[in-house]
């Protein structure tokens, strides 16, 4: 579980505050998305739960972020690193460098951790079967696709048996492949029971996975809710967010009176079929 009381963070260069009074409750276990406009603090609260935002980054901040009970400010960063994972943009980026092979590269944290031999090699190797990528294990990290070292990035991450995992936009550099790739992982993520927190622009990927949704605008919490709810809020366009495809296609056929007009507007295709389905059917009845 990660709450947030009423936090607010300042970098150590700039003047004003990038996270404002944030009050916010992320249930354990479970998919929960952070969406906002480019600049609205989605990265500075991503590295506010996982430690870097006070202990590496310092700056000023008020309120306090706990994970898993623990409050982050107080909590040592090796300590947060086995409560926390955290996956950036950048898959390459997050390569050590340091091992050659896939398998010794998720078993560079544990090994670090001084995990005894043998355990290091059952939990990698499950992990590795967790996310399919066991017949990646003797490449090298630096001949895989970009959607393959983000999977291994997140395998290196789960490896340490963290209770929450934060990805700040894992899919951003990614073909749609490679996004593939990711999302079913971050489903194979979610049934391990790890709490799993995704910032991203992919609203169609939240509008299918997310249990909540929080949409950050301008450092506050705006909006928060079921993504079904908050996709197809009204306010989405002018927070700089912008809402799902197909909840665009039905706000214009709602415009064009092609949507029942008590039926709330869609975020995922599904929703988006039988809201049409419905349509056609009235349309039907009427003629
Ligand atoms: N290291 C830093 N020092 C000072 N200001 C920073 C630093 N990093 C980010 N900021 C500022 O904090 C604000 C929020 O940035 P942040 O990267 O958290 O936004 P974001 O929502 O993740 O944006 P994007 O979608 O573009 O990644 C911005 O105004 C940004 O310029």
């Amino acid at each position: 579980m990660i709450v947030f009381e009423d936090f607010t963070y300042a970098y150590p260069t700039g003047s004003a505050p990038v996270l404002r009074g944030i009050d916010l409750v992320v249930e354990e276990g479970g998919f929960h998305g952070v969406v906002g406009a480019s600049g609205a603090g989605k990265s500075t609260l991503a590295m506010a739960v996982a430690g870097f935002i006070p202990h590496a980054q310092g700056g000023e901040y008020a309120g306090r972020v706990a994970v898993g009970g623990a409050v982050v400010a107080d909590t040592p960063l090796p300590e947060l690193v086995t409560r926390v994972g955290l996956v950036q943009q950048n898959p390459f980026d997050q390569i050590s460098g340091a091992r050659f092979t896939v398998r010794e590269e998720i078993a560079f944290g544990l090994e670090n951790l001084g995990v005894e031999r043998e355990e290091m090699a059952r939990r990698v190797d499950a992990v590795m079967a967790d996310l399919g990528i066991t017949g990646l294990a003797d490449r090298s990290p630096y001949a895989l696709s970009g959607g393959q070292q983000q999977v291994v990035a997140v395998a290196s991450m789960l490896v340490m048996r963290p209770e929450v995992l934060v990805l700040d936009e894992p899919t951003s550099q990614l073909d749609p492949g490679g996004a593939r790739m990711v999302v079913e992982a971050l489903g194979a993520v979610r049934r391990s029971g790890v709490t799993v927190l995704l910032v991203t622009h992919a609203l169609e990927l939240l509008a299918e996975h997310a249990d909540t949704l929080h949409v950050l605008v301008d450092g506050e919490i705006a909006a928060q809710g079921p993504p079904a709810e908050t996709l197809a809020d009204d306010r989405m366009e002018e927070w700089g967010v912008g809402r799902p495809r197909y909840t665009e296609a039905a706000a214009r056929a709602r415009r064009d009176g092609l949507w029942e007009a008590d039926r709330a507007l869609p975020a995922t295709l599904g929703a988006a079929a039988a809201g049409f389905r419905a349509a056609v059917r009235t349309e039907g009845g009427r003629r």
